[in-house]
């Protein structure tokens, strides 16, 4: 699709890179040349897809949970040994379970935002200080949700989303001055393995509901942050990209 050195020697972290949407960043990433490391919280889960990554380029894995900064430094520490830099995070790492807002627990309420927003928010810091701001250079590309109309069902995760999507405003102008780009994209709904998390029923005859009529795959979502990684986008930043078929503007997508 795009040139083969397009991200040649780039060091690339993609959090929650074990499975589904991250997993398929880190695959393009290492096919177009970068250096990758994965990390997320099951270590044997994330070990495994390291090993099966490794076949196609160095691929590392770290584990940890984005929601502990003492666990977020030690991934910074081990990429800051093994490969002195980071170019480029990718803020995959997240999710969700659907229930209607007014059964939502505090507890509940708090597992999605400290996932979704102080997860992301941590991991954005931590590797701009240790990373980004030395450098003077670096990319950061947060996957949202598709959250333009709310989020009907899923009260939590729209709220974080849209923290996250304001804080690639925010720092898309606060961090200019250290040449840090910083995009989101906010995906539909994508085939992938954070599915198997709902309930089929609520998927069903979803693709009726899309303008295109399907749902995404992980690698329409994985080229685009190819490219908005790529120097092709080097005038980007601060921007959310919507990649959901045409969802955010027609349709009811969830019952609730
Ligand atoms: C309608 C739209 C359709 C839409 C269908 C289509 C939508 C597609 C769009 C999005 C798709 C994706 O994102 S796909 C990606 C999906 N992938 C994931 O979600 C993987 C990561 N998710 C997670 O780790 C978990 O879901 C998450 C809750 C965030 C974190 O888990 P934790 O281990 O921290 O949480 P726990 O300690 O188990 O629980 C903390 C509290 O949360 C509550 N909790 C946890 N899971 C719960 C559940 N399924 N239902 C109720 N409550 C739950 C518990 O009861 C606890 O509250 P108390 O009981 O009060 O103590
Ligand atoms: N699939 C879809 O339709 C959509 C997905 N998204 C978002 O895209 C991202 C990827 O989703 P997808 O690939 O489908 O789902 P997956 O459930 O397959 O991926 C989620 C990944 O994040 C990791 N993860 C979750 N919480 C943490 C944490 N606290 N710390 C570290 N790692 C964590 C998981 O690994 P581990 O369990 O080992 O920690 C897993 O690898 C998520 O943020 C998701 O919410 C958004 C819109 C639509």
């Amino acid at each position: 699709m795009f040139i083969k050195d397009l991200l040649k020697d780039k060091v690339i972290l993609v959090t929650g890179g074990r499975s589904g949407i991250g997993y398929q960043i880190a695959r393009s990433c290492l096919l177009y040349g970068a250096v990758v490391y994965i990390t997320s919280r099951k270590e044997e889960k994330l070990k495994a897809a390291a090993k099966k990554l490794k076949e196609l380029g160095p691929c590392y894995a770290i584990a940890g949970d984005i929601r502990a900064v003492e666990q977020v430094q030690n991934v910074a520490e081990h990429i800051k040994a093994l490969s002195g830099r980071l170019d480029i995070l990718v803020n995959n790492a997240g999710g969700q379970f659907p229930a209607p807002a007014q059964d939502i627990s505090p507890n509940g309420w708090n597992a999605v935002i400290n996932n979704n927003l102080n997860g992301t928010w941590y991991m954005t810091q931590i590797m701009a200080k240790e990373f980004f701001i030395p450098q003077q250079s670096g990319s950061i590309i947060n996957i949202i949700a598709n959250m333009f109309r709310g989020f009907p069902g899923m009260v939590h995760t729209g709220a974080a989303r849209a923290g996250v999507d304001n804080i690639t405003k925010t720092l898309a102008v606060e961090w200019s001055r250290f040449n840090i780009r910083i995009n989101a994209i906010a995906p539909g709904i994508i085939q992938s393995t954070g599915l198997e998390q709902y309930p089929p029923e609520l998927l069903k005859d979803v693709s009726d509901r899309i303008p295109l009529k399907r749902l995404g795959t992980t690698k329409e979502v994985a080229d685009l942050a190819v490219f908005l990684m790529s120097p092709m986008a080097n005038f980007i930043t601060g921007e959310t990209i919507y990649i959901d078929g045409g969802q955010r503007l027609w349709g009811d997508v969830f019952e609730f």
